[in-house]
């Protein structure tokens, strides 16, 4: 197994290197516990004119890895500065790499690839299972030690869905019960290079291993099943790294060559689809309003709710379509519509799965019926998504049945959403389920009221600025 540097005695028990090196929980940025604030979300008026969501958030946590790992300095224009994303940056900080903020910039010196250096404290995950799984993979294949933490929420998350295929490759690793976070991560170098198959369609998982690979003598294979986001795949090559991505039997293989060296890259980060779904949602809900969100990442791996709002009836139009990083953006106008439930095809869950709970909230307004099903994932998220929602559409007045794998939802045929004035969504420290119930207030006749809406800052720092900006 790895030799272990300076900071932990691997062969200490979990518990004990964790309360050694934990960091004082109450000081860090993206810690929401002590700052809980409920919002009423009013009835809204029109959404109209230009906004521009943040960075998007996957590209954004990858953009410092691979900075990190590059020989030299890299640009990144764009970076979301969620709670989340600083939370990798404060990991790689921690692990030698130099990031800083350059202007509206961020600049990364990175280490190379095998570069990292052992922490001397917890890498403390906040709410990110991004930061967690894809740092795991990272550390996985270097003679380090650390111990990964998080909220409330991520330590209810599985982590055993990376700590399998990461085992395979030699590393160790002594998890809290059920296979959770707190983790102590013994990481190997040299690691052994595993071809892959992903039992769960989860780009955080592919990631995972494809980033331990990076470090690993020989190649490192990934077979995926059902595809998901690529952003991994499309960024590596731009990083320079030796990588190759083709089709066998009907199923996408990723193979990386490991011990090649990065080279620093200028990154530009596109809007998030995902933030921009929120915008997208309630401009169409919202009668009278036309709106236009510029510079969306429009990646065919990520754009499955555009397609299925279109599909029930959206007027959503993509203008100035373009390249920006080397991933798809356009800018959107949406206007409002009347929608048509519809019953979604599971095939779309992985170009969707974070959109989920603002769909319900559109399918909540929609004329008719929508199904949704394949959803299994979603209860393994920030929170259980789909009894989330069913609870708190359910709250704002909307007809739910919750299902093992999906809800079945019967709208109001466009009538605002009318809930028990004393209804009170429960985000569980959620930010998708504060931002969809959002959306929700928006279009309803009189307001929803979120319990904490301190969760939001770990993906969309700004949102509550820019619902003012497109309802005035
Ligand atoms: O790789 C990524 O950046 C992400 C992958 C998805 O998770 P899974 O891989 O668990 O589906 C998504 O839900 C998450 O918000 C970001
Ligand atoms: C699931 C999400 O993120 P993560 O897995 O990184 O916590 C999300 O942003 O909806």
């Amino acid at each position: 197994m790895g030799t272990c540097r300076a900071g932990f005695n691997s062969a200490r028990a979990l518990p004990e290197a964790i309360a050694t090196v934990k960091a004082p929980h109450a000081s860090q940025p993206f810690d929401t516990r002590d700052r809980v604030t409920s919002f009423r979300f009013q009835p809204s008026r029109p959404l109209t004119g230009h906004i521009r969501v943040p960075g998007d958030k996957s590209i954004s946590h990858r953009s410092l890895m691979f900075g990190a790992l590059a020989l030299g300095r890299s640009r990144i224009s764009g970076l979301l500065e969620g709670e989340d994303v600083l939370a990798t940056a404060a990991a790689l900080r921690a692990m030698g790499a130099t990031i800083e903020r350059d202007g509206d910039d961020w600049l990364v010196d990175g280490v190379g690839v095998g570069g990292l250096l052992q922490p001397s404290a917890a890498l403390d995950m906040g709410n990110s299972g991004t930061s967690t799984r894809l740092l795991m993979g990272l550390v996985a294949s270097h003679a380090i030690t650390a111990v990964f933490t998080g909220d409330a929420s991520l330590s209810r998350r599985p982590m055993n869905r990376v700590i399998d295929p990461i085992s395979l490759m030699g590393a160790r690793f002594e998890p809290s019960p059920g296979g959770t976070l707190p983790l102590l991560l013994e990481g190997i170098e040299p690691a052994v290079p595993v071809t892959y198959r992903l039992p769960v369609a989860s780009a955080q998982v592919k990631s995972a291993v494809l980033l331990a690979g990076l470090n690993t003598p020989g190649v490192t294979t990934v077979i995926e099943p059902v595809p998901t986001r690529d952003h991994t795949e499309r960024m590596l090559r731009g990083f320079g790294a030796r990588i190759e991505v083709g089709k066998e039997d009907g199923e996408r293989v990723i193979r990386v060559h490991g011990r090649s060296d990065l080279k620093p890259c200028d990154v530009i980060v596109p809007g998030d689809p995902s933030s921009a779904a929120f915008f997208v949602v309630a401009a169409l809900l919202v009668p009278g309003s036309d709106l236009v969100i510029e510079n969306v990442g429009l990646n065919p791996t990520r754009a499955g709710l555009i397609e299925v709002l279109r599909a029930m009836g959206g007027n959503i139009k993509e203008l100035d379509q373009r390249e920006v990083g080397g991933e798809p953006v356009a800018d959107l106008r949406v206007r409002h519509s009347v929608l048509t439930g519809i019953s979604v095809d599971p095939a779309l869950a992985p170009s969707m799965i974070d959109e989920f709970p603002v769909l319900f909230v559109a399918a909540a307004m929609a004329e008719g019926r929508t199904v949704t099903s394949g959803l299994e994932e979603l209860r393994v998220k920030e929170s259980d998504r789909l009894a989330a929602m069913a609870a708190a559409l359910t709250g704002a007045g909307a007809q739910i049945e919750e299902r093992e794998d999906g809800l079945v939802i019967d709208g109001t045929g466009g009538a605002p959403l009318r809930g028990s004035a004393n209804s009170r969504t429960k985000t569980h420290l959620d930010h998708r389920i504060a931002m969809a119930m959002a959306v929700a207030g928006l279009a309803s006749s009189n307001g929803v009221e979120v319990d904490d809406t301190a969760p939001i800052a770990t993906s969309f720092p700004n949102f509550m600025t820019l619902i003012e900006e497109a309802c005035t």
